[in-house]
């Protein structure tokens, strides 16, 4: 997969340099290129921002240098159109599921928007060359997409083969199944007023599978509700129901 991030600050993506993408990188399981927006200015003052039409108060991303940056970026192909993801709290939900859609993709480009945001016909224009997609990773609203695009280049690199030492550790993590993970535990056994579940030290694969899965239940019933809704009843097992 290559990836590449456009944003007037090139240096908030340093992160993705270090630790498993860092990594990723350097063994050429992923290609990641960072390119500093004002690269595609024409005038002296290398000007990517003015007001907004219509009033109000911020300025407004001019479309000039988007189109000359991401022309530049998108990497000729026979195949599919490249992603376009354009953080903002206006866009379709970033999750897990997503996470593991987009890391199927040949290139994932980023747009980094800042102050009021990118004229909007930057992305009817892009349409004709990316699949566009302006994505949220909440109802809350962040001063630029940069650390967005760090969250969601960290859940979709992730996914990609090789990248994680053991793959087994994708399978039962938080969302991998439509559940919340179960807690974790490590020695001492004894800490402080608080000891580890008995089940986890009594070498029953069984029950420790079903506490498990029922921790998962539990926790998700508490924290978030919402996940229940939408997981799918019919592949409950008859533990699964057990554990409810
Ligand atoms: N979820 C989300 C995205 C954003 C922004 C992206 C770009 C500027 S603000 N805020 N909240």
């Amino acid at each position: 997969m290559r990836i590449d991030v456009v944003s007037i600050f090139p240096e908030y993506l340093a992160p993705l340099e270090l630790s498993l993408i860092g990594k990723a990188r350097q063994d050429g399981l992923l290609e990641l290129n960072v390119h500093d927006l004002r690269t595609f200015t024409t005038d002296k003052h290398r000007t990517v921002d003015d007001t907004p039409y219509g009033g109000g108060a911020g300025m407004v991303m001019k479309p000039e240098p988007w189109a000359q940056a991401l022309e530049s970026v998108a990497k000729p192909s026979e195949g599919a159109k490249p992603v376009l993801i354009v953080p903002s709290p206006a866009g379709e939900r970033f999750n897990q599921a997503l996470a593991y859609e987009l890391a199927e993709e040949e290139q994932l480009v980023f747009a980094c928007g800042r102050y009021e945001g990118i004229d909007e016909r930057v992305i009817e224009w892009a349409q004709e060359h990316f699949t566009v997609r302006p994505m949220s990773l909440g109802d809350y609203v962040l001063n630029g997409g940069e650390v967005a695009v760090l969250a969601m280049v960290e859940a979709i690199g992730r996914l990609l083969p090789g990248v994680v030492g053991n793959p087994e550790s994708l399978v039962e993590e938080s969302h991998s199944d439509g559940l919340l993970e179960y807690p974790v535990y490590t020695k001492p056994s004894a800490w402080r007023d608080y000891d580890v579940p008995a089940v986890l030290l009594s070498g029953n694969h069984g029950k420790i599978a079903q506490w498990r899965r029922h921790e998962q239940f539990r926790r998700t019933s508490e924290r978030r509700p919402d996940l229940l809704a939408e997981f799918d009843a019919g592949s409950l097992s008859r533990a699964d129901r057990n554990a409810l």
